[in-house]
Parts: structure tokens; sequence; C-alpha cells
């Protein structure tokens, strides 16, 4: 076991979903993956072994935040040899283009996190999606017949942020939607050279304000976790 994970080496399958919600993770695997085995509650962050189409996937909850999601993304690729690790997550839209329940795909994450000025001392590292990933995802979408959106999000450290023109500055860059994990997930990917991707449905909107139920947030946006899902066995394990 890791510090923060109680699976034995083996528990947990080379490819990963990886949503914040541990409650949405046990919903994943209860909906979508046989022969399930739960291999963690450390701090209840729930994580699951099942087979979906013949392959072993586990799904694994990250917790909110780059800090949370940094900590169980570094133990699934240094302890436990995950080679694909997709995050299937909330996030707010911040351009009227993108509406609530869409689908994003994020090909990149921008950040105010100081995380990789850390790392990087003070140079701007853009974390970047896999692409064979978010090829698959993009393929999985249009095989499915769902839209999506692929482009950038912006993983921001402030939930509750005091600056309301980030929305409008970031959106008029090009970003998409604001999450918390996917600017560390891809940075740490990269680092152990492996395969991550962030997809995120639309939960809420910060220009007309409209929300889903935290009920919603929980058990559903099957749209992402079929993509998801579908995408990582594309992929090799
Ligand atoms: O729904 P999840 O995957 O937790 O993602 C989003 O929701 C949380 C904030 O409510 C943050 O973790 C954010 O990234
Ligand atoms: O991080 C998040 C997630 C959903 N909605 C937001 O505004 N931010």
């Amino acid at each position: 076991m890791s510090i923060h994970i109680a699976a034995e080496k083996g528990q947990i399958a080379p490819r990963v979903l990886f949503p914040g919600d541990p409650l949405r993770a046990k919903w994943i695997a209860e909906t979508y993956l046989s022969d399930v085995t739960c291999y963690t509650e450390i701090r209840n962050m729930l994580g699951f072994t099942g087979t979906y189409k013949g392959e072993r996937i586990s799904v694994q909850g990250s917790g909110m935040g780059q800090a949370s999601a940094s900590i169980y993304a570094h133990e699934l690729f240094a302890e436990y040899d995950v080679r694909t690790l997709i995050r299937v997550g909330t996030c707010g839209a911040l351009t009227e283009a993108v509406r609530v329940r869409d689908v994003i795909v994020a090909m990149s994450a921008s950040t105010d996190s100081q995380m990789n000025r850390l790392r990087f001392h003070g140079i701007d590292y853009a974390p970047t999606a896999d692409y064979q990933l978010l090829r698959a995802a993009v393929d999985a979408a249009e095989a499915a017949g769902l839209n999506v959106h692929v482009g950038q999000v912006f993983s921001g450290d402030l939930f509750y942020n005091d600056r309301p023109e980030l929305v409008s500055q970031t959106a008029a860059y090009g970003v998409l939607g604001i999450e918390m994990e996917a600017a560390a997930l891809y940075t740490l990917a990269a680092k152990f050279g492996r395969r991550a991707l962030g997809i995120m449905t639309v939960s809420d909107h910060l220009i007309t304000k409209e929300e889903t139920t935290a009920e919603e947030r929980q058990t559903t946006f099957s749209e992402m976790i079929t993509i998801a899902l579908d995408a990582a066995i594309e992929v090799a394990a």
C-alpha cells in the first residue's frame, strides 16, 4: 500500500478513471464495471477495480484541487505503475459557446497554481494532454454520436475567486471551462512518462449562472464516462 491508497500492488489496473468526487467513483464502478472490488477507503477517497468490455479498469477519487489530486496521481504513477489516467470531472463554462451538461475534452490546462512555478523555478510550463488519448476520446465521442468541445481549460486553485475578470480574460484567450485539477495531472503524467487526459462535464455556467444539482454531479454525466472508458481501452495498457 502507499501512504494514501490501501491497494496491494496489482490491485489497481493500468488504466484509471479519476473523478474528484469519491462517490462519483463509486457510482462509475457500480454502473459501468463488472466484478468490482473496492481497494481503498482511506480518508473515504474510494478506489475500485473492475472490468469494462473485458479490460481491467480502476476508478479512483482524487479529491478537490491540485494539492489533493497530485497526491493520488503521484502514488498511482510511482507506486502502482498506472499508465493511463483520465480525469472525469466537472467544470464551469466560461463562454456562451459552451452550455451546461456539454462535455469538454481538455487539450491543455492553464493555471494560477504556484506548483509548476516552484517545480520549474519560474518557468511557465505548458501542461498538455496526451495526444493519443485525446484522439481516442474524440473518436469515441464521434462513434457514439456525441458532440464534445476540444480545447483549453483553466485549473484554478481558488473555487471562490476574488477576481471576476478572470472569467472574461481567460475566455478572451480561448479558455472554455474552469476546474481545479487538470494542470497538475498533465504535469505529473509528463514527469512519469504516462498518459493523462481531462474530460469535464459542464456543471455550472459562470455567465448564464445555470447550475446542475449535487446529485446530478455525483451520479450522472454518462456521456463523459462512456467516452472516457472507451478511450481508455483504445490505448496500450
Ligand atoms: O467534480 P470534480 O471532479 O471534483 O471537479 C470540479 O469540482 C470541484 C469543485 O466543486 C473541483 O474538484 C473541480 O475541479
Ligand atoms: O472548479 C470548478 C468546477 C465547477 N465550476 C466552477 O466554477 N469551478
